[in-house]
């Protein structure tokens, strides 16, 4: 297969990988995340002023030969955690591990919310989720993968993050070497404009049958933590010794010192199940000897996130030409 693979740098602690991204001739290059929640490509821009830019890589469309305004064109995104980013748009050569899309829409920033102009470690984001929640406006654009699918052997890419390690995103193949069991694949609901699907039960720590309840979800790269339905985060930490929801923090804290089961949620039938080891779930400390936990609730999102905690659990395959998400473990 054509070596299309882009190796994922962990940022923060495991709070977002970033990828090196070429846009432009001659090519300027940026670290962006690569974020199956969401579907604009956007970047850090000339366009914004200088009190929203701290440290960032900034693109100038007017220094690059094959830069054309999409006159006309805004966009304008707002995330689940409040964040927020928008301005204009332009056609760019855009290069990803390897894969090139000539013409793929670059949506410059003119305005950031603070969220990233503090994340540093970040010029931007790919969305690689459905072209039907792009924000462009008057007219939706298509993701960096969908335009370059039809050129891929395979209409698919993989996610393999790894716990405080490089990981590697590769697009239009599957690498059989980075993943040890069987890819068991789940049927993906599209109609949102995400990676939705139903694992149809979960298991904490060695249990072994799976308490079977629906847990309706999106995959996504740009959520760190996995956010549950109330009755299996209770039902979790009701295994988890001092654990209690702390208004403070507004989540569910233990002491550091605490051991945190494992957290098993079931692919297809229940045949296969992908499990996340209790170390990830000890998210981070709170400063005052307890610590987050990286199971939380998913109460007023209207459907659970199996965010990076579930994502570097396991070896992922997003199937955007069968509509098939695939989880193995690695
Ligand atoms: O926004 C979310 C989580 C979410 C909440 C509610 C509905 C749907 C998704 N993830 N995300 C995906 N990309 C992001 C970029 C920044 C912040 C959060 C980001």
């Amino acid at each position: 297969p054509d070596e299309d693979s882009a190796d994922a740098e962990p940022q923060l602690g495991d709070e977002e990988w970033t990828v090196p991204v070429s846009i432009g001739t001659p090519p300027q290059g940026f670290k962006l995340d690569l974020d199956t929640g969401s579907s604009d490509l956007w970047v850090f821009s000339t366009l914004l002023s200088k009190e929203e830019v701290n440290g960032q890589s900034l693109y100038d469309p007017n220094k690059s030969t094959t830069a054309a305004k999409m006159t006309g064109y805004t966009w304008d995104c707002h995330y689940g955690d409040g964040s927020f980013s928008s301005g204009y748009i332009y056609q760019d050569t855009v290069t990803i591990g390897g894969v090139t899309v000539a013409k793929q829409p670059v949506e410059v920033a003119k305005t950031v919310a603070p969220q990233f102009t503090q994340d540093t470690a970040l010029d931007g984001l790919v969305g690689l989720g459905f072209w039907t929640i792009n924000t462009a406006e008057p007219k939706k654009q298509k993701t960096f993968f969908e335009n370059a699918a039809p050129n891929l052997e395979k209409g698919l890419f993989t996610a393999d993050l790894k716990h405080e390690a490089p990981g590697s995103y590769n697009f239009g193949w599957i690498d059989e070497n980075a993943h040890a069991s069987n890819i068991t694949y789940a049927d993906v609901d599209s109609s949102d404009g995400y990676w939705m699907w139903t694992s149809p039960g979960y298991a904490v720590g060695d249990a072994k049958g799976i308490n079977k309840t629906a847990i309706r979800g999106i995959t996504d790269t740009g959520t760190t933590l996995l956010l549950l339905p109330d009755d299996v985060v209770d039902t979790y930490y009701g295994q988890v010794d001092g654990a209690t929801w702390a208004e403070e923090w507004s989540g569910y804290v233990f002491d550091c010192n605490t051991t945190v089961p494992d957290f098993s949620f079931a692919v297809d039938n229940g045949t296969a199940k992908v499990t996340v080891p209790g170390e990830y779930l000890n998210y981070a400390e709170n400063g005052d000897g307890t610590c987050y936990g990286g199971i939380q609730s998913d109460y007023g999102v209207g459907f659970s996130i199996f965010g990076d905690i579930a994502i570097k659990s396991a070896f992922v395959v997003f199937d955007q030409q069968n509509l098939k998400l695939g989880w193995a473990s690695k």
